[in-house]
């Protein structure tokens, strides 16, 4: 993106963190020990059978829940709650209904101004910013429609528009495209790649489709449930471009089988 400076990546090391819910009477413990490091401006997707964890340790790491012990830091800083240096999009495109599109990118910024701070912050290139954000996910023409007036991808794009709007040195995304068509979702995933490049951020993306797991990651974490864990950690041997031939070489299928198999293993095993 012209004339922006871009933010500087955080690593995220996860040590020993546990997680547990009370549920009726009694506590149930989602996972525990959990070990991971993630580093500086990588890419890492999250799969796994359901209900092993994979979303309450993306809330962990966006600080919207604490864990019950072990520690998270980014940078070597520990995780005390949410903050601007992070940012998530969720499935369901939470955009504000009133607001058009560039007011839906601005939002963030304009709350977090006063009446004095908003004439700083267009003089020091929020508005800039987004617009720039509005032409890097092909929706300049779209800049003054309303929610109800687009499509779901059109609606995701915003919501990654505005998630990036901030600047965050970390994105996490929980199903972002799990709403989405076919069509749709490879066109996302093309967005999603082309801006994790250009913003150096670290990403973290959590699916149920292993295609799009190996497709986006550079490393594919597998949980496993009944108790949450880390089972595998596979490295994704592709480049940084991900041409859409990809998904049907060999290397990619024969990956995907792997991962789907070991998904499938762990979710009847139980262990
Ligand atoms: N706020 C909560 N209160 C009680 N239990 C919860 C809460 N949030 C999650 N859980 C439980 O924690 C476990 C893990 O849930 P989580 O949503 O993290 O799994 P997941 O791997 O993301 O699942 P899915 O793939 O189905 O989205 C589940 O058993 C769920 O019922």
């Amino acid at each position: 993106m012209p004339n922006q400076t871009k933010p500087v990546a955080q690593a995220i090391t996860i040590q020993g963190v546990t997680k547990r819910f009370r549920q009726g009477k009694q506590d149930v413990e989602v996972f525990t020990g959990i070990n991971l490091n993630i580093e500086a401006g990588s890419f890492v997707t999250l799969v796994g059978a359901s209900g092993c964890g994979k979303s309450t340790l993306l809330r962990l790491i966006a600080g919207l829940d604490m864990p019950d012990q072990g520690e998270i830091t980014m940078n070597g800083h520990l995780i005390e709650g949410p903050g601007v240096d992070r940012a998530m999009v969720f499935q369901h495109y939470s955009l504000f209904p009133w607001l058009n599109v560039i007011d839906n990118i601005l939002f963030s910024r304009r709350l977090a101004a006063n009446a004095h701070d908003m004439m700083a912050s267009t003089r020091n290139g929020d508005e800039e910013r987004a617009e720039a954000l509005l032409s890097l996910i092909g929706l300049s023409h779209a800049r003054n429609a309303y929610p109800h007036q687009l499509s779901g991808g059109m609606r995701q794009r915003v919501a990654i528009a505005r998630a990036l709007m901030s600047k965050p040195r970390t994105l996490l995304m929980d199903e972002p495209f799990g709403a989405l068509d076919a069509q749709t979702r490879e066109v996302m995933q093309d967005l999603v790649l082309d801006v994790w490049q250009r913003e150096n951020t670290t990403v973290i993306f959590v699916t149920h489709d292993v295609e799009e797991a190996i497709f986006l990651g550079q490393q594919v974490v597998l949980m496993a449930p009944h108790p949450g864990r880390i089972d595998t950690i596979y490295e994704v041997p592709f480049g940084k471009d991900r041409p859409a031939s990809l998904r049907i070489s060999t290397e990619f299928n024969q990956l995907k089988r792997t991962v789907m198999d070991r998904i499938r293993e762990t979710s009847l095993n139980h262990k």
